[in-house]
C-alpha cells in the first residue's frame, strides 16, 4: 500500500561465496566465511575493514528519526513541470548498512538519491545527515559524498585516473597523493590498467567502473550509487557490490538504486518505489526455531496415489 511512511527491511545476505577480486595492488585479503563479507584494502589511509559484519536474520522496520551519522529523508516530494514525481517519501539510512532503492524505470529512484544527496531541492520535506542539513546554503554537500551518477558525469578529455583524482584535488589533496589514491581506487574495481586511457576511449562497463572508483576514492560519509552495475557482467557486478560493502563496513551510509534483484539481495535493507511512492513491504518471515532450520525449504508432499 502506498503511503508516506518509510518501510525498509533487513535481510541477511544469502551469498557466502568468495567475492571475485580484481587484480589487487596492495594489501588485499579475501574472506569467504558466511556472515563475513568484505576485504581489507589497505589504502587511502582509511580505517581497516571490520572483520565481521553483523547481519541479523530478523526483519526490521525502520522509522524516521535523527541520530548520529544517519541519512534521513523526511516526507520528500519533488515535482517536474507541475507533475509530482516523488510523493512524501521518507527513509532512514544507517552508517554501516547498504540500502537498496528499487522500483521500475521512472519510479523515482534517481530523484530520491538526488534529494538526499543535496543535488536537488525537494518541493516539500527535508533531507538530513547527522541531524543537520545535507548541503550548505550555497548548495555544497555537507557530508562527504561519493556519487555514482547514472550518466557517470566523467570528463571525456581527461584520463580515467585524472577523473578519479579530480575528486581528491577538489578536496585539497596534493597531485601525487591524488594520483596514487586514484590508481588504488581504480584497482579496487579492476580498471587500473586503464588509468591512462581517455574517457572517450572506454567502453560502457569500463566507464561505469571508473565512475564507481571516483565515488570510492574520497572515503565518503555517504555513498550514493545510481545503477552502479547496470553495464557490468556478473563478475564485475559482484566486484562493485563488494566494494560498496567495504564502504559500508568502514562506516559509510550506502544507498544503491538498482533494477537488479541480485544487487538488492546483497543489501541489508530495501526501499521499493512505485510511481514515486514507497510501497509497503512485507517483512520476511522470522527465522525458524532451533531444530527446524530446514523447514523453510520443505514443501508439502502431495501424492495423489495416497489417501
Ligand atoms: N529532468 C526531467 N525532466 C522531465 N521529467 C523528469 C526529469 N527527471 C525526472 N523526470 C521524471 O521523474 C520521474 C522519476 O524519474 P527518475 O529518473 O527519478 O526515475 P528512476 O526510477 O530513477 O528511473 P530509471 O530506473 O529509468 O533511471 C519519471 O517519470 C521521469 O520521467
Amino acid at each position: 500500500m502506498p503511503g508516506s511512511s518509510s518501510t525498509t527491511w533487513r535481510r541477511r545476505c544469502s551469498r557466502a561465496t568468495p567475492i571475485p577480486t580484481p587484480r589487487p595492488t596492495r594489501c588485499w585479503r579475501t574472506c569467504s566465511e558466511a556472515g563475513r563479507r568484505g576485504h581489507d584494502f589497505g589504502t587511502s589511509g582509511g580505517p581497516a575493514w571490520e572483520s565481521s559484519v553483523a547481519i541479523p536474520k530478523v526483519a526490521r522496520v525502520s522509522g524516521v528519526g535523527g541520530g548520529a551519522r544517519l541519512l534521513v529523508g523526511h516526507d520528500l516530494s519533488f515535482d517536474v513541470e507541475g507533475r509530482r514525481v516523488l510523493d512524501s517519501v521518507s527513509l532512514r539510512a544507517e552508517p554501516g548498512r547498504m540500502l537498496a532503492v528499487t522500483g521500475t524505470s521512472g519510479s523515482g529512484k534517481t530523484t530520491l538519491l538526488s534529494l538526499v544527496g543535496g543535488l536537488a531541492r525537494p518541493a516539500a520535506g527535508e533531507a538530513t545527515y547527522d541531524g543537520g542539513p545535507v548541503t550548505t546554503k550555497q548548495g555544497e554537500p555537507l557530508p562527504t559524498t561519493g556519487f555514482v551518477l547514472q550518466s557517470y558525469g566523467l570528463v571525456a578529455t581527461l584520463t580515467a585516473a585524472e577523473n578519479v583524482a579530480v575528486a581528491l584535488r577538489g578536496r585539497g589533496a596534493a597531485a601525487t597523493e591524488a594520483t596514487d589514491r586514484a590508481l588504488e581506487a581504480l584497482a579496487r574495481v579492476g580498471v587500473d590498467e586503464l588509468a591512462d586511457r581517455l574517457i572517450s576511449e572506454l567502453s560502457g562497463g569500463q566507464l561505469q567502473r571508473v565512475a564507481v572508483a571516483r565515488a570510492l576514492v574520497v572515503g565518503a560519509d555517504v555513498v550514493l550509487a545510481d545503477e552502479p552495475t547496470s553495464e557490468l557482467d556478473e563478475t564485475n557486478r559482484d566486484v562493485v557490490v563488494a566494494q560498496l560493502r567495504l564502504e559500508a563496513n568502514r562506516g559509510a551510509v550506502v544507498l544503491v538504486a538498482t533494477h537488479d534483484p541480485a544487487v538488492a539481495e546483497e543489501c541489508d535493507d530495501e526501499l521499493h518505489l512505485v510511481d514515486g511512492r514507497v510501497e509497503q513491504m512485507q517483512a520476511p518471515p522470522p527465522p525458524p526455531e532451533p531444530g527446524h532450520e530446514h523447514d523453510a525449504f520443505m514443501r508439502p508432499v502431495t501424492d495423489p496415489g495416497r489417501p
